[in-house]
């Protein structure tokens, strides 16, 4: 047993086997591996039946005033990785694209030196599955994974930015990531052979011109300064390139900093969504799911000191932030308890969600140090 872990390969081997929402059993395994090397004389792990890929840790404190939690998210993208790095993804399709391999080494650093030198408060790292996809978050809360003892009084967590230098922690109070709608959009009309157009009702035609008109939402119906985003990231239709495509579907994702703004971004899909059934003569129906994905609301009453502390940290380089339009399931979490979301930089060359998404590693020990620092002077204060 030792007191420093291997940050560095700890990544690489978790960047290796990235797997997807609900899935993420080679992880959750090998991260209770890890977490088993710790000293394991405060820790408790915990496990939530119905979200079996999640990995919940209490550090005891040695006088508790209050449960500190810390979140990481586990999963990752089906994206097929181009980095061409000696460490890539070995799931063919799936890749660490969005830097949780980087969130879930920091949060293993961090726990590793809390089960080292016990904290004050009892300390509460809650590993969580499907981010990207399936609002894992919300499905933790909905299992009642954080009530009674594992209730946690305030709850922080990070997202990697590649736009930030490497180690450098950004922060802003109020709202730091949108809120999003998954849509997707099903066009049912009438198939047939590609000579005979008039005999058919092409939902090819009839997905491509709803998707042109999507595009004025944010142009024409949305307030620049308040801003919002529609993105069709999926579209599948047809067969073959003779027959005439009788179904289409679309899935999407609709970005708003307030929910008002999200609402009605919804309402205009669903007009226009209207006006095709009604111009091409078919069936077009829009499913919206908010699911977990609300607007990531940092509580001043935490966010304030949170960043008071990072400006004044001599080894910490520290930057507010603008708003972003990713969207957390840490959001929902949020809404239930106090909290604060931050950036940590990694200065990549490519941006997130991107196959050549390329972290600088040397963020993992500064991220690690940025936060037990800041743990260390949270348990200090009221
Ligand atoms: C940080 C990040 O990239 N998060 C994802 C969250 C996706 C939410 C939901 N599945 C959606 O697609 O709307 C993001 O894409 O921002």
């Amino acid at each position: 047993m030792s007191e420093t872990l291997d940050l560095i390969h700890i990544r690489r081997h978790l960047h290796q086997i990235p797997e997807l929402a609900l899935h993420e059993t080679q992880t959750a395994a090998y991260l209770r591996q890890v977490i088993e090397t710790m000293p394991q004389q405060w820790l408790t792990i915990h496990h939530i039946p119905s979200l079996p890929t999640a990995l919940m840790v209490k550090v005891q404190g040695s006088q508790p005033q209050r449960c500190i939690g810390y979140r990481t998210d586990i999963d990752a993208l089906p994206v097929t990785e181009a980095t061409g790095l000696p460490y890539a993804s070995t799931n063919p399709g799936k890749m660490h694209a969005c830097g949780h391999d980087i969130h879930m080494t920091v949060a293993l650093g961090v726990l590793n030196y809390f089960a080292n030198h016990q904290p004050k408060d009892d300390l509460l790292f809650f590993f969580q599955p499907a981010e990207e996809n399936d609002n894992g978050g919300k499905l933790a809360v909905e299992a009642g994974a954080f009530t009674g003892e594992w209730r946690p009084d305030e709850f922080y967590g990070l997202h990697v930015n590649p736009e930030l230098s490497a180690g450098v922690i950004g922060c802003r109070n109020g709202t730091l990531f949108a809120g999003t709608t998954e849509i997707n959009v099903d066009f049912v009309g009438k198939g047939g052979h590609a000579a005979y157009p008039h005999l058919a009702n092409d939902m090819v035609v009839a997905c491509a011109s709803f998707i042109m008109q999507a595009q004025t939402v944010v142009s024409r119906s949305v307030d620049p300064i308040e801003g919002g985003v529609v993105t069709f990231g999926k579209l599948n239709a047809g067969s073959i390139r003779n027959v005439i495509a009788g179904r289409a579907r679309l899935e999407g994702t609709i970005r708003g900093l307030t929910q008002a703004m999200i609402e009605h971004i919804d309402q205009r899909l669903q007009a226009i969504a209207n006006g095709i059934a009604t111009s091409f003569e078919c069936k077009v129906n829009v499913e919206l799911n908010q699911g977990g994905y609300l607007p990531v609301e940092n509580d001043p009453r935490l966010t304030v000191p949170f960043i008071q502390f990072m400006k004044n940290a001599p080894d910490v380089d520290f930057v507010e932030t603008a708003p972003a339009m990713t969207g957390e399931d840490f959001g929902y979490m949020l809404h239930q308890f106090p909290g604060t979301m931050f950036w940590l930089g990694v200065d990549g060359h490519a941006p997130l969600h991107s196959a050549k998404m390329t972290p600088d590693e040397s963020a993992i020990s500064k991220g690690v140090t940025a936060i037990t620092e800041f743990l260390e002077d949270r348990m200090t204060r009221k």
